[in-house]
């Protein structure tokens, strides 16, 4: 990178993190991947100026990835050695697993930054960097010098690409080779890209027994000609065509999406979680279904309305608990009460007749006789198929002690139950009950409170209506009020509002159907975190489709009417000006 660019970059950058918009003079400067990363990390409200890399507790540094991926650092580390970089494995959450720094000066630079397992490179932690944009845009990243986020990877460029494991096709983790200057060397991509393949196939030699036979019967049924793929309720195996083709694959969703829609002759359509409407042939074969794309006919169309998508915030938590229950490892769910952490692990379960039934069993209704706590996991938790200690936090040291040899031979038995705890403190090490859990190589999955994920609000509401009222439907400003609060009581509190609501209305629920608390508080509050996070995601869709309003509301997934009255509201109608004087 020659010092020029590297200043204008540097420039472009420092301007971006003031106005959110790359200056018209330095537009060829800045790559239009860069400059998404930018707007992600800004909207995120990622501070630049970080002098190191966030830690997050519980980084397993031992987990099958690391382990798999060992002897491949290795040698990519003794390749790169005279350049003077660095390897690091991340988890999929971005989180650093393992590190090989050969050079001791890189290794004492790398350590300032704390540049170490446990430390996060999430794009919406750190912004703009190898790993975390690698993970976020699901693709191989080169970011150079200043193209970084914060001001503690300027000097450095890291050439990293997402791991996806061979057999789910989620994102296992990411590796990343950074070198300690501006440089773009041209055989970095080459190397990383040869780690990921041999890193993938050691985690299809580690995959389990069902997960092999399905990935061999996939080979040998699937057409060269069609995109393909295989279909088990947990697990979905597709050829690059097929994926390239079906980028946002949720095996639990499709399987029951295929199941509910298959014809006898096994023509289908399957929608995607964008609206995209693709046609497929559906054949059962013994483990699954296979599942062909047919290129022919018609392109993959647009729905008007299209399924809502989980919030990011929601998806990764989803995301996270679905790998822990293909590996089956025992998983902890943490987040504040009422936050849908049971529904979370329902929701995880539900779609996989192996994983049912699920016993439920409530930690806190024998907290004055652990010893009936305990007796009650063991004999109802010995026939389990998943086995959730709900309020796992409220249990004592001496429940504590009881528990966990009950656990340990569940899990030492020939068919083990899935654990899954749920609890409301995170990161309180030590705590008796953590430590239960943490003898099991727990996997935690944060489900994040409704204020920080507005997006899922209106789902939220339609999926708790239905449960009342089927006919009830709910208007674009009733909506809008209910997330203007903070929601202290989360989903709970949600559903409990949408309660009161339905037992004095029917039909077309309007502001004046609500509770009288609930709209004279709407009226008192100034914009809560939902409201600007909403305003944040209405200002990033508005620049991803340079002003364009009908494609903004389609990404969205709201009516162009209700995307007019947001950006009134929110005071966005400069946005999209603006946006469109920079790019004509
Ligand atoms: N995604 C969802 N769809 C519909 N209802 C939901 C959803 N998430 C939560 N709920 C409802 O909200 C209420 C609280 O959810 P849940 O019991 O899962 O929360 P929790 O976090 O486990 O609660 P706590 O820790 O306080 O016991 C339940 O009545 C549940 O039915």
């Amino acid at each position: 990178m020659s010092t020029t660019y590297a200043r204008q970059l540097r420039a472009a950058r420092d301007e971006f993190v003031v106005t959110g918009h790359v200056p018209e003079r330095y537009r060829a400067a800045v790559r239009p991947e860069i400059a998404a990363s930018w707007a992600r990390s800004r909207s995120g409200g990622v501070s630049p100026e970080e002098a190191h890399l966030p830690t997050l507790p519980e980084v397993d540094e031992r987990c099958k990835l690391a382990t798999v991926a060992r002897p491949v650092l290795d040698r990519l580390a003794s390749e790169i050695d005279e350049l003077g970089g660095a390897v690091f494995l991340a988890n999929a959450q971005a989180q650093l697993v393992r590190s090989w720094i050969p050079d001791e000066m890189v290794r004492t630079s790398l350590r300032r930054i704390l540049a170490e397992p446990g430390a996060s490179c999430n794009e919406a932690h750190v912004g703009t960097n190898g790993i975390g944009t690698a993970l976020a845009d699901g693709q191989t990243k080169i970011i150079g010098g200043p193209e970084h986020w914060g001001e503690l990877h300027q000097d450095m460029t890291c050439v990293a690409a997402p791991i996806l494991h061979p057999v789910t096709r989620r994102a296992a983790g990411a590796l990343n080779v950074t070198l300690m200057d501006q440089r773009i060397h041209p055989a970095l991509t080459a190397l990383v890209r040869w780690g990921i393949e041999e890193i993938r196939q050691g985690l299809l030699e580690q995959t389990g027994r069902a997960e092999r036979l399905l990935f061999e019967q996939f080979m040998a049924r699937r057409r060269s000609d069609r995109p393909s793929l295989l279909l088990s309720p947990r697990l979905c195996i597709a050829d690059p065509a097929a994926a390239a083709l079906l980028p946002d694959l949720d095996a639990a969703e499709l399987w029951d999406q295929v199941n509910r829609s298959r014809s006898p002759g096994g023509a289908t359509e399957l929608e995607l979680a964008d609206g995209a409407v693709v046609p497929v042939n559906v054949t059962p074969v013994e483990e699954g279904l296979l599942i062909e794309v047919r290129r022919q006919g018609r392109p993959p169309r647009r729905r008007s309305a299209a399924r809502p998508r989980p919030s990011a915030a929601f998806a990764t938590a989803l995301e996270a608990g679905a790998d822990a229950l293909a590996a089956g490892l025992p998983l902890l769910v943490v987040g504040e009460p009422g936050v849908g952490k049971l529904s979370l692990a329902r929701r995880l379960t539900s779609a996989d007749p192996d994983l049912d039934p699920l016993v439920v069993i409530d930690c806190r209704a024998h907290l004055d006789h652990p010893e009936r706590l305990v007796e009650d996991v063991r004999t109802t938790g010995s026939g389990a198929r998943v086995l959730v200690l709900r309020h796992l936090d409220k249990i004592g040291v001496h429940a504590a002690k009881l528990l966990a040899p009950v656990l340990e031979v569940f899990t030492a038995g020939a068919h083990p139950p899935q654990l899954i705890a749920t609890m409301t403190a995170r990161g309180r090490q030590g705590d008796a009950a953590q430590v239960v859990f943490e003898r099991f190589a727990t996997v935690t999955v944060e489900v994040p409170p409704l204020r920080d994920r507005v997006a899922d609000l209106p789902s939220l509401v339609s999926a708790l209506t239905a449960g009342h009222d089927r006919r009830a439907r709910w208007s674009p400003e009733a909506l809008e009020v209910l997330g203007r609060r903070n929601w202290p009581g989360n989903v709970r509190e949600l559903e409990n509002v949408v309660q009161r609501t339905l037992s004095n209305s029917g039909g077309l629920v309007r502001v004046a159907d609500l509770p009288l608390d609930v709209r004279q508080e709407a009226g008192r509050r100034s914009f809560t975190r939902m409201e600007r996070a909403e305003r944040d995601a209405i200002m990033a869709a508005l620049e991803n489709s340079r002003g364009n309003k009908v494609i903004a509301a389609e990404e969205l997934g709201i009516s162009r009417s209700s995307l007019y009255r947001k950006i009134e509201r929110y005071g966005l109608a400069d946005a999209g000006q603006v946006e469109v004087r920079l790019r004509s």
